[in-house]
């Protein structure tokens, strides 16, 4: 068990993956074999080692490509998500499963932008270039090598992309004028070791030799770099240079040589199979025997020949057809996402506006209920004291007895009316009667309970309701309302006077629930109070019902204070 921090091994693990295939192998071994707790990114960057590992070391092209899917399902890390796509594009597209691998490399350089690392980045693109240009689509692969030599690659990238954009140009006939580019390709790529693409874009050098009328100098670069082109033991590299040197010396009338070298492109049939070199390679042999005039052999070789080139441009056909097919799945795909996005925004541009309406209804009930609120206090309230106005200290009063006579509850009513309040206005101004009306709303206001109704119900006339009080108990508050109206402080008001009121009072015990007939017996004791001298308190005792039911004898009068 190593103590090396588990990234780091698969960070080394990642660095040798092609490039030192032994010292990957050990890594992985050690990988696997590692027990620590790890995280879900390191377990799927190990998973991904691994689908590399199984497809490529493993020769399970078809495994490694499965276990990339499932990786590209499951990950939720963008770069392994892009890498898996890009393994599964490469493995599926060896094993000539071109429309997966067409599929999972659009999805792969799809999600480009959202891959952070931008070594992964190109490394991804540089892929897509090959495989756009294995099948064909040179103009695509030009495309991505040219995204990434713009986007400030590394000196490795630097060869890997210009050597894709070489090949690009080269197939859709559109190399650059100038030789020096294409050698420039060559250097960068032997500068950073990269063999197999430094030939390459040699090899595209001497076609460019050859077809600018120097095959001698074409035949002479092929020549020189045929020895590092055997070392890269990569057969397609291998057989296309023994091919354009065959069919290079047999132009310049080297015919042993161009059979030789033909030949040994042709050895390598079953790698190269289904491949333009190979066409080329039984044209060339097949050219050489008719020249001898050897019919049989002639006939024989234009057949493989023809067979040749049926396989490759069945070929041809074979991945042009999986890029329509991938092309018009993809397109047909974009317009379904694009009906949904469509219809999305609508759905959403629908809710939002009755969200929209919802808010201003809601806001208009709001306000609508505000006002209701503020006009209801303003029709309840006399502005003036901040008392209950009569309306309102009627509809409370009839509702609290009629409750009370419910409930078997007594109930009292005390009415008072401010004595001279003419003279007050008259002597020291409207003003001055304003404050005294107020103050006396206060003082009054401080002897009520919160259950009791006390309300303004004329100029200066004043009632309050007391529910649970019987007829001495209401004589009382209205006693202590009386004496505390006597003692107001008026030079607050700009003058000095003396406020009193009148008082009369009345309770169910006598008058009933009914408000009228309280406000009646109140009422008709008040008058009594001024007709008595004014600031005293008269109430409606049963005795004093019983001389107004005999109003021949003189009422006597129940004065509690004078
Ligand atoms: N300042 C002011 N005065 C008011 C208001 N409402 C009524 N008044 C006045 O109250 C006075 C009531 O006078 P009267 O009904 O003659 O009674 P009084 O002068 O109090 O005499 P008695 O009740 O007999 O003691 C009138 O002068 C009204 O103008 C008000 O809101 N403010």
């Amino acid at each position: 068990q190593t103590t090396e921090p588990f990234d780091a091994m698969l960070q080394k693990a990642d660095a040798a993956r092609s490039s030192d295939p032994k010292r990957f192998a050990e890594l992985m071994e050690q990988l696997r074999a590692d027990n620590r707790q790890i995280t879900r990114l390191q377990r799927d960057k190990l998973k991904y080692l691994q689908a590399y590992e199984v497809g490529i070391y493993g020769d399970q092209l078809a495994k490694g490509a499965e276990m990339a899917k499932r990786l590209y399902d499951e990950t939720g890390d963008p770069s392994i998500k892009y890498r898996a796509g890009g393994l599964v594009a490469s493995f599926s597209a060896i094993n000539r499963d071109l429309s997966t691998g067409l599929r999972y490399l659009q999805k792969a350089m799809a999600m480009r932008k959202q891959v952070p690392d931008i070594a992964i980045r190109h490394e991804g693109m540089a892929n897509g270039a090959l495989l756009y240009g294995e099948i064909g689509q040179h103009r695509i692969a030009l495309r991505y090598a040219d995204e990434v030599l713009a986007d400030k690659p590394n000196e490795r990238m630097r060869c890997i992309a210009g050597h894709h954009r070489l090949v690009s140009q080269f197939e859709l006939g559109a190399l650059p004028a100038q030789d020096g580019l294409i050698q420039s390709v060559v250097d960068q790529c032997a500068k950073q070791n990269e063999r197999i693409a430094a030939n390459i874009a040699r090899s595209i050098l001497a076609r460019k030799f050859a077809a600018d009328g120097s095959p001698d100098r074409a035949i002479a670069l092929l020549e020189q770099m045929l020895p590092e082109v055997e070392a890269t033991r990569y057969p397609r590299l291998i057989a296309g240079v023994h091919a354009l040197i065959a069919d290079l010396k047999l132009k310049l009338g080297d015919v042993k040589s161009a059979e030789e070298h033909a030949k040994m492109t042709v050895a390598m049939g079953e790698q190269i199979k289904s491949s333009a070199t190979l066409v080329s390679a039984y044209n060339t042999l097949y050219r050489i025997a008719a020249d001898r005039e050897k019919p049989s052999v002639a006939l024989d070789l234009y057949k493989r020949y023809a067979e040749a080139e049926m396989a490759h441009q069945s070929d041809i056909r074979a991945r042009e057809l999986a890029y329509e097919i991938v092309r018009h799945e993809t397109k047909q795909q974009a317009a379904q996402l694009a009906l949904e996005r469509a219809s999305t925004q609508k759905a959403r541009l629908v809710a939002g506006l009755l969200l929209v309406m919802l808010g201003a209804i809601v806001f208009w009930v709001i306000q609508i209920k505000r006002h209701q609120g503020q006009l209801q206090r303003l029709a309840q309230t006399d502005t003036l004291t901040g008392l209950g106005n009569r309306h309102f200290f009627t509809q409370k009063s009839e509702r609290a007895l009629v409750d009370a006579a419910r409930a078997g509850d007594s109930a009292a009513l005390v009415m008072f009316d401010l004595d001279h309040f003419k003279a007050i206005n008259d002597t020291y101004g409207h003003g001055a009667g304003d404050w005294v009306l107020k103050q006396v709303g206060k003082t009054c206001s401080a002897h009520c309970r919160k259950v009791d109704y006390l309300g303004r119900i004329g100029g200066e006339e004043f009632a309050v309701l007391l529910r649970g009080f019987d007829l001495a108990a209401a004589a009382r508050l209205a006693e202590d309302c009386r004496s505390q109206l006597a003692q107001i402080d008026t030079r607050e008001s700009g003058y000095s006077f003396v406020v009193t009121a009148s008082f009369g009072v009345s309770s169910t015990a006598q008058s009933g629930y009914d408000l009228s007939r309280l406000l009646s017996h109140a009422d008709q004791m008040l008058y009594r109070a001024k007709n008595e001298g004014r600031n005293r308190v008269c109430a409606y005792t049963a005795e004093t019902a019983a001389e107004y039911k005999t109003p021949k004898r003189s009422p006597s009068l129940t004065v509690i204070n004078s």
